[in-house]
């Protein structure tokens, strides 16, 4: 039995996965990148920023220190987003747990990291950096799971996807609750795949979505059209890259993951792509690497923006027409108005 695990990452999905955990009365002490959080989360049991509203259990704990929140642990979960993942790795490098392979290791980021030659899954990547052992022995943990819902105890079903079934099995049981329901996978790539891209697809939602509150030649049936398509992108550009099971792109993973991020009120990609019709946000950005560059400008952090660009580049260099990813690269970049790039997409003339 785990009494006692780490969470690299104190945004709001690390803490609602760490009060999950720590209600199960497993100590749970999650590293924080900023110093006020960390302060807040240890004195007032709330991380007021990222997950405001949540009473924590106190046998949360936060530090500043990465050797601390991560050595002698049996477990660990990356909980920083995508954008970032790979300097906390770096930092574990140090974690004599880490190094002597005695720690299981789950990680909730979505998206891609870049590489000189093409982007690169988070696994494969992260696995890399780590000491040999942890080849083809990571965790990736994924699904429709939006922090808010998961730390109110809302009923939320999650993959633990790795491909030593003993370690899948060991997220799985750490993470089970009476709200959280969490299947194994062995489809590690069609399952990181699905997590990058339907933030992709949800940019792409919100759009239509903020459009459709304008015009009626946009609807529920468009967006629904928008959804099936987003999921034939998904799956394309998933069995170019390796995914091996078909059931990835229909499971909670694949069209729950896509369905939640493009419906939830809580979706931060979504609400980007309505921000675009309907707070013109890209008009504070010279370009897409200006966008890029200060994204935490932003009050909230939509990795899909960043996700299109390597998702655009994949396709390219595997020769896919993926028409949704092409628009949203196409908006981000301002090669014309979101609303023409829309309009193409659809073929129509008008709204
Ligand atoms: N929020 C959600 O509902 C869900 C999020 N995820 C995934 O979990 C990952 C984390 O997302 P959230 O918890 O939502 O993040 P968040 O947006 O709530 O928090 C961002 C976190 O990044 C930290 N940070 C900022 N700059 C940093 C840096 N330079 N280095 C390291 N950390 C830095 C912040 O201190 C904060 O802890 C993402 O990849 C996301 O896709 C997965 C499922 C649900
Ligand atoms: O991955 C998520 C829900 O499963 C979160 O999506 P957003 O990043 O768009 O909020």
């Amino acid at each position: 039995m785990v009494n006692k695990i780490g969470i690299i990452g104190a945004g709001a999905f690390g803490t609602a996965l760490a009060k999950i955990v720590a209600e199960k009365g497993i100590d749970v002490t999650m590293w924080s990148f900023d110093k006020e959080g960390c302060d807040q989360i240890n004195s007032v049991h709330e991380n007021k920023k990222f997950l405001p509203g949540i009473k924590l259990p106190e046998n949360i704990t936060a530090t500043t220190s990465i050797l601390e929140a991560a050595n002698d642990k049996e477990i660990i979960i990356l909980a920083s987003p995508s954008l970032f993942i790979l300097d906390s790795v770096k930092k574990l490098l140090d974690v004599p747990f880490v190094k002597e392979g005695k720690t299981t290791i789950g990680i909730v980021a979505k998206g891609f990291i870049p590489s000189k030659d093409e982007p690169k899954l988070i696994l494969e990547t992260i696995e890399n950096y780590l000491p040999g052992f942890y080849r083809d022995n990571l965790v990736y943990i994924s699904g429709p799971s939006h922090a808010e819902e998961v730390a109110t105890g809302g009923f939320t079903g999650l993959i633990s996807a790795s491909k030593n079934p003993k370690n899948s099995i060991k997220i799985r049981e750490l993470l089970s609750s009476d709200s959280l329901n969490v299947f194994s996978s062995f489809d590690v790539v069609g399952v990181q795949i699905s997590a990058a891209v339907k933030n992709v697809i949800a940019i792409a939602f919100g759009v239509l979505d903020a459009i459709k509150e304008r015009s009626s030649a946009i609807g529920d049936n468009t967006e629904s059209l928008l959804l099936a398509a987003g999921l034939n992108e998904i799956m394309s550009l998933g069995k170019s890259l390796g995914a091996t099971h078909a059931e990835t792109f229909t499971s909670i993973a694949g069209v729950g993951d896509l369905d939640v991020t493009c419906r939830s009120i809580h979706g931060r990609n979504r609400r980007f792509g309505r921000d675009i019709i309907l707070n013109n946000i890209l008009d504070n950005f010279k370009d897409y690497d200006d966008l890029i560059d200060n994204l935490d400008k932003l009050p909230y952090l939509p990795e899909g923006a960043v996700a299109v660009g390597h998702a655009y580049k994949l396709a390219k260099k595997h020769g896919l027409k993926l028409d949704i990813i092409n628009t949203v690269w196409n908006i981000l970049n301002k090669n014309s108005t979101p609303e023409d790039e829309v309009k193409k997409y659809l073929k129509i003339t008008k709204f």
